[in-house]
């Protein structure tokens, strides 16, 4: 199990000490320390935990250790993948800055002055690894893609051979809908996913490399400052963390949250509407990760009081309806506006 010494902080790097009955001592070199942005601990229980399952179906997010959700992938790397993924085309992000602000191409026409801030190609696994290994820091790729059919048979295996039995748990536990989508991550060291949320649960398996996460409860809607629902960055912050325009966004100093660091063999619940910021830590190698989506639980009865990811949820569907039924983008700030200037202050 792993026991975590007390984080010593120096000069804006957080220096976590790491210790695991598997490896030796290793100083898992943290990020940089955002200014603005307090965080505590995620919790890190074992599976078995009754601790463990009672965050989860409390909608709060936790690391668990010791599931072997995906211990039968627990092998995987950069060689096992090239060798056994097949030839199938996998998508691959590029970045100039290594952030990978994700964009919904469907509403790039919603907003003719939008600029890409990543662009993506397919290419097999084998070209990736190559340019993975000659890692260029003006060109910063991140393979995302589902796991689907076209993976080799040694690869389906170790697909079949994950612990089923414990996602399938905590879907009828937590009375989730079914699962979507296993999106198999490989990272350069030192990408970023800046903040956003998600419409779905999800258990994201860490297999190699580190991952330190920033997560925020749903409440903290009005510090992260979402693009508007038709913008192609719907649900990430228009917040850039590394320099915060605090003007435009004056909330943002308020944002307290939780973080951690996911290291291979950790399973972190992420609930849904919950935002999170990832970081693929550098001098621990490339990330592997495979995240396990499953669709909400639906609502049988409403109780009140409504709770934060509801109210996100209700906040969605009514600028939804505004956006179709005035049918011009432009004159939704007004709209909005005029609707409770005034009138609830
Ligand atoms: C495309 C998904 C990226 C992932 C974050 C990360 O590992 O960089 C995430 O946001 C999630 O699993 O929800
Ligand atoms: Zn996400």
């Amino acid at each position: 199990c792993y026991q975590w010494k007390a984080k010593k902080q120096c000069n804006h790097r957080v220096l976590v000490g790491y210790m695991s009955s598997e490896r030796p001592l290793k100083f898992v070199t943290g990020t940089k320390k955002y200014k603005h942005v307090t965080t505590t601990a995620i919790p890190r229980l074992e599976y078995r935990d009754p601790k463990a399952e009672e965050l989860i179906q409390a909608g709060q997010p936790v690391i668990i250790t010791g599931s072997d959700l995906v211990g039968s992938a627990y092998h995987w790397d950069l060689d096992y993948l090239c060798a056994n993924l097949g030839n199938g085309l996998y998508t691959v992000y590029s970045s100039r800055n290594g952030k990978f602000k994700y964009y919904d191409e469907k509403k790039v026409s919603n907003v003719p002055s939008f600029q890409p801030p990543t662009s993506h190609t397919d290419m097999t696994f084998q070209d990736f690894a190559s340019k993975l290994k000659r890692k260029d820091n003006s060109n910063w790729i991140y393979l995302q893609q589902p796991l689907n059919d076209t993976v080799g048979p040694r690869i389906e295996m170790d697909f079949k051979g994950f612990n089923w039995d414990f996602a399938y748990r905590q879907m009828k536990r937590n009375r989730w809908g079914p699962l979507t989508s296993n999106l198999l991550l490989v990272g350069m060291e030192g990408v970023i996913t800046p903040a956003h949320y998600d419409e779905q649960e999800n258990l994201f398996a860490q297999i190699q490399g580190y991952k330190k996460f920033l997560l925020f409860h749903p409440d903290q809607f009005e510090c992260l400052y979402p693009y508007p629902i038709f913008h192609p960055h719907d649900r990430q912050s228009q917040v850039d963390f590394d320099d915060p325009d605090l003007k435009k966004f004056p909330q943002f100093p308020k944002l307290k949250g939780y973080e951690g660091i996911v290291g291979p063999k950790d399973v972190l619940y992420i609930p849904m509407y919950w935002w999170h910021q990832v970081e693929s830590l550098e001098g621990h190698g490339e990330t592997i990760s495979c995240t396990f989506w499953f669709k909400a639980a639906p609502t049988e009865k409403v109780v009140y009081p409504l709770n934060a990811g509801q109210k996100v949820a209700i906040m969605r569907n009514i600028e939804k309806m505004i956006a179709d039924t005035l049918k011009d983008n432009k004159n939704m700030p007004h709209f909005m506006k005029t609707m409770v200037q005034g009138r609830y202050s």
